[in-house]
């Protein structure tokens, strides 16, 4: 029987990932989604025919695993909140917020509990999400595979072992799709400004990147080979990249992805001080 999966918060995350899942088959009924406003809970009741709850403790009451998808910065007061009911039943919790170790987390909720921390991102909303795991000590194989079977149905999966990897995970991929989306701002304002009308160069930008990825994902070649079979030798695209490596391009997304690790370990300890 599959186990019964209470998202504590029905935001953008918890009802990506209950939309993947129903859509990859688990069963409605197992699931519940929590949120304090009804307001929001009516569409997804109707939408995705799932249970939901107002009240937190109702919802973890008959969890096998509880998802926790609320901001970090009310995380602690929900998971207090909790506490009773989540050591009355010992559920897999898994977290999708960012920065809050498994040790914060697990401290919240009482402690001695299995805790699998994931680091997801937005394109799990259309289902080509990227997500890294990570399993505290008391975290058995089955769990570890109800929590990919979750994940895998928003997209790829991938665990680490040890939990401060997690921040690189947020650099190139919890965060990593606003870098995207820059990209594809600056090509769509170079193209209107060589001449193009915004939606032509949107367009055209947008499926080259997704033309690239698809290319990379093949896994003919590597990306490096990839971008050198486009330069042809003194043509266009060997002058753009060459300005693109003089200008800095790799360090500036290297001390990026250092100042994202950064801040995520810094709200994790910020933050884990209550
Ligand atoms: N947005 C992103 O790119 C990513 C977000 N995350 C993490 O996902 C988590 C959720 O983020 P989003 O879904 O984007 O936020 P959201 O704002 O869309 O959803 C949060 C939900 O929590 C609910 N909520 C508020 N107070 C509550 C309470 N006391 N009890 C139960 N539910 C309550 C709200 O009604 C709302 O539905 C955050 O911890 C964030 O760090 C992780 C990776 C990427
Ligand atoms: O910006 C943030 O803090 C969250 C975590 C990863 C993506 N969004």
């Amino acid at each position: 029987m599959a186990s019964n999966v209470t998202f504590i918060g029905a935001g953008n995350m918890a009802s990506a990932i209950f939309g993947g899942m129903i859509e990859s088959g688990y069963p409605r009924e197992a699931i519940t989604a929590t949120s304090p406003d009804d307001a929001m809970l009516a569409p997804l009741r109707e939408r995705y025919g799932i249970h939901t709850e107002t009240d937190n403790n109702a919802g973890v009451a008959n969890a096998d695993v509880v998802v926790l998808a609320v901001k970090p910065q009310i995380m602690h007061d929900v998971c207090a909140a909790m506490r009773d009911a989540t050591q009355d039943r010992k559920p897999l919790i898994v977290s999708v917020a960012a920065g809050l170790t498994a040790e914060t987390l697990e401290r919240w909720l009482g402690g001695d509990l299995p805790v699998i921390r994931c680091m997801p991102n937005t394109p799990s909303l259309v289902g080509s999400g990227a997500s890294g795991l990570y399993a505290n000590r008391l975290v058995d194989d089955s769990q570890k595979s109800i929590a990919t079977t979750l994940m895998e149905s928003v997209g790829i999966v991938e665990w680490v072992d040890e939990e401060v990897l997690l921040e690189a995970v947020t650099a190139v991929a919890g965060s990593a799709p606003a870098y995207f989306y820059l990209v594809f701002e600056a090509l769509e304002e170079a193209g209107v400004k060589l001449g193009l009308p915004a939606e032509s160069a949107r367009r055209l930008a947008v499926q080259t990147g997704l033309g690239a990825a698809r290319m990379v994902q093949q896994g003919d070649a590597d990306p490096a080979q990839l971008r050198r079979n486009v330069m042809s030798p003194n043509g266009t695209t060997e002058r753009a990249v060459t300005h693109l490596e003089e200008a800095g391009l790799r360090q500036i997304f290297l001390e990026a992805a250092e100042v994202c690790a950064a801040r995520a370990r810094e709200m994790g300890e910020e933050l884990g001080k209550q």
